[in-house]
């Protein structure tokens, strides 16, 4: 038979195990960790106090008790404001908690009232719960989605259950004997009460583990020097964007980019200046390439720039547009060395695999090279066999 003394063991239970989980996630860095384990360690206490009702004091398992589970709603809040970066608002904090354990004591000690000391506690928990939901905003990003959807829904659920627990209890609908009264109507509403430490360390959990998963995928897309997308990134999308020209018949340009007698600008400069000026170069290619474009860095001073959708013209336009944008002094070098490009374009032939087409950039960026650097070379321009001859991809 379901009692509510069950249910208090079941969710000190339960929050055993989320700290389990949480623990497990501690190595990770994830800002708000810490608060969150530390509130469901402070349940388990809280939670053991409530269910010693009649044999500890009572000053224990309403006093203690209260005061304690106050602390571990606010720490959840803390939490969930720290994983996402904004500022904690500890003196409302404080103020509501102070206030609703004042509320628990005055309707013990001064007037006893189980009723109102439920709906003294009940304002703070849907206070704190809908202050969640509005922290936590609902995201467009594939990886966060469903985490953060989880949070808002779950929060507000918890809200909207309080605010009915503290009003029905306000009204005087029903006088419980005890916390542990196991009519019905109050074993529901208690239900709605310990849920709050299961429910939202579950979206916490979630929201982890879902910004582990984000990071680890950007660090593995995205190059850690420039920033821009690597290599693996960048045949990826060339994968589906080759299969969507096929299909609609389309026209897609790639240039290959590399940075002329970079070597010269390491020796000149040292390392440290070498890497500023690759960052720089990311930065101009990225500022002169339309926003359907994708450039990505290959390795080393070689990047590749994936044109959708565009003509051989238009892409001998953009090709040329990003050598001269390229071909101005590096700021990072003081005086402004002049670091210059040379760039390899070819244009996606009918049948043609993203193989041959890279072979075909490249091949052309060779020539480039070959013809004095600092130019644009199309692949359709040169002959057929040095395309084989000197294709390296
Ligand atoms: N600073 C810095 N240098 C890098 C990085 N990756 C590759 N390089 C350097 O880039 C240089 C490339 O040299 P080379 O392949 O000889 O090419 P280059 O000097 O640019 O000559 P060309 O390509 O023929 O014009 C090497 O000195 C590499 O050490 C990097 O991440 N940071």
């Amino acid at each position: 038979m379901l009692s509510t003394l069950s249910l208090l063991l079941v969710t000190t239970a339960l929050s055993v195990v989320m700290l389990l989980v949480l623990s497990s996630l501690s190595g990770s860095k994830v800002a708000g960790i810490r608060e969150w384990g530390q509130a469901n360690g402070l349940a388990i206490v809280a939670l053991l106090f409530f269910a010693s009702r009649g044999v500890l004091p009572e000053v224990l398992s309403i006093e203690l008790a209260n005061g304690l589970y106050l602390v571990t709603v606010a720490l959840m809040y803390v939490g969930f404001r720290r994983h996402l970066g904004l500022p904690i608002p500890s003196r409302l904090l404080w103020v509501g908690g102070i206030a609703s354990l004042a509320g628990v004591v005055f309707f013990h000690i001064g007037h006893e009232s189980l009723s109102m000391r439920i709906t003294s506690v009940s304002v703070y928990h849907a206070g704190v719960c809908y202050a969640i939901f509005a922290s936590v905003p609902s995201t467009r990003e594939r990886r966060l989605r469903y985490s953060f959807s989880f949070t808002r829904i779950a929060a507000l659920s918890l809200g909207v259950g309080h605010t009915f627990r503290g009003l029905f209890y306000l009204v005087d609908a029903y006088e419980p004997v005890s916390l542990l009264d196991p009519a019905a109507i109050n074993l529901a509403f208690f239900a709605i009460g310990t849920l709050f430490m299961p429910g939202l360390t579950l979206g916490a959990v979630m929201m982890a583990n879902a910004r582990v998963l984000s990071e680890t995928a950007y660090a593995a897309e995205h190059d850690h020097l420039t920033g821009a997308p690597t290599r693996r990134a960048f045949f990826e999308v060339a994968g589906r964007e080759l299969a969507r020209a096929r299909r609609q018949a389309g026209s897609v340009g790639l240039l290959l980019v590399d940075a002329d007698h970079f070597k010269r600008i390491n020796d000149t400069y040292g390392h440290g200046v070498g890497d500023q000026v690759l960052r720089d170069l990311v930065q101009r290619i990225m500022g002169v390439i339309r926003k359907n474009d994708f450039c990505a860095r290959l390795g080393g001073e070689e990047f590749a720039v994936l044109l959708p959708d565009t003509s051989m013209e238009a892409a001998l336009v953009a090709a040329e547009r990003l050598r001269t944008a390229l071909d101005r002094p590096a700021p990072a070098t003081g005086a402004g060395a002049p670091y210059t490009v040379s760039i390899g374009l070819a244009m996606l032939e009918a049948g043609e695999e993203f193989d041959s087409l890279m072979q075909r950039a490249d091949a052309a960026l060779y020539a480039a090279k070959e013809a004095g650097r600092n130019r644009v070379m199309c692949a359709q321009a040169l002959p057929r066999h040095s395309v084989k001859a000197a294709g390296r991809a």
